[in-house]
């Protein structure tokens, strides 16, 4: 599917990363046919391949950040950023980030597992990649665009948050921001006014 929709099937590179992935059965644990890429980073031409393919689809799309999920996200993700110039962000296990952070628990095909994002690493606005080397259920991936959908939102909860604060303790203080702005502004027409008339 990935490669009809780039314009890449047929295309031998495809193939030889195909080739260069590692699989091996029962890893962790029994049953799972774990897809190891390190044996694809042993590999120059498969692994300069691989990100220039990622690098071309995403080149003149006006992103500006490439958000890599920890750990093997982190091995394609900010080669890709700087072939596409744009920021890298890492989306990280729990407690490993120190400034303020959001969270995003999920569920792994062995196990649970958490992602964190720095508040702030992104703003509004800006377009954003989550790369990372695979998906089995998906619910990585889906925790990674849920985090980079709350930061806008965490932000603006932030300024919320203080807003109610504010409301609920210092009511008079609001009420005179409000007046003080009203009257502000009833000035500036009064001044507008009377330049008309002058
Ligand atoms: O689609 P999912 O079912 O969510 O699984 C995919 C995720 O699992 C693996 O990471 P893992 O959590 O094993 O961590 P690691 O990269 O630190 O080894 C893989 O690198 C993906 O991030
Ligand atoms: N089958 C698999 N191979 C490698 N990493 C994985 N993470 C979850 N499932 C995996």
């Amino acid at each position: 599917m990935f490669a009809e929709e780039n314009g890449l099937k047929g295309d031998p590179r495809l193939q030889a990363i195909s080739q260069a992935i590692r699989v091996v059965p029962h890893f962790p644990k029994h049953g799972i046919m774990f897809q190891d890429i390190t044996t694809l980073l042993l590999d120059h031409k498969a692994f300069k391949d691989t990100v220039d393919i990622f690098v071309d689809r995403y080149r003149d799309m006006h992103i500006s950040v490439v958000a890599g999920i920890e750990a093997r996200g982190f091995m394609f993700g900010p080669s890709i950023a700087l072939g596409i110039g744009a920021k890298f962000v890492p989306l990280r296990k729990p407690r490993k980030l120190p400034g303020e952070v959001i969270s995003e628990k999920y569920a792994l095909e062995y196990g649970t597992d958490c992602l964190e994002l720095h508040v702030g690493a992104a703003q509004p606005g800006e377009r954003a990649i989550i790369i990372d080397d695979l998906v089995a259920t998906g619910g990585t991936l889906s925790a990674g665009v849920k985090l980079l959908g709350d930061l806008f939102f965490s932000l603006f909860l932030g300024w919320g948050r203080v807003l109610l604060f504010v409301y609920i303790f210092f009511p008079s203080f609001i009420s005179l921001v409000i007046v003080q702005c009203m009257w502000s502004q009833l000035c500036y027409i009064y001044c507008g006014f009377l330049q008309l008339v002058l």
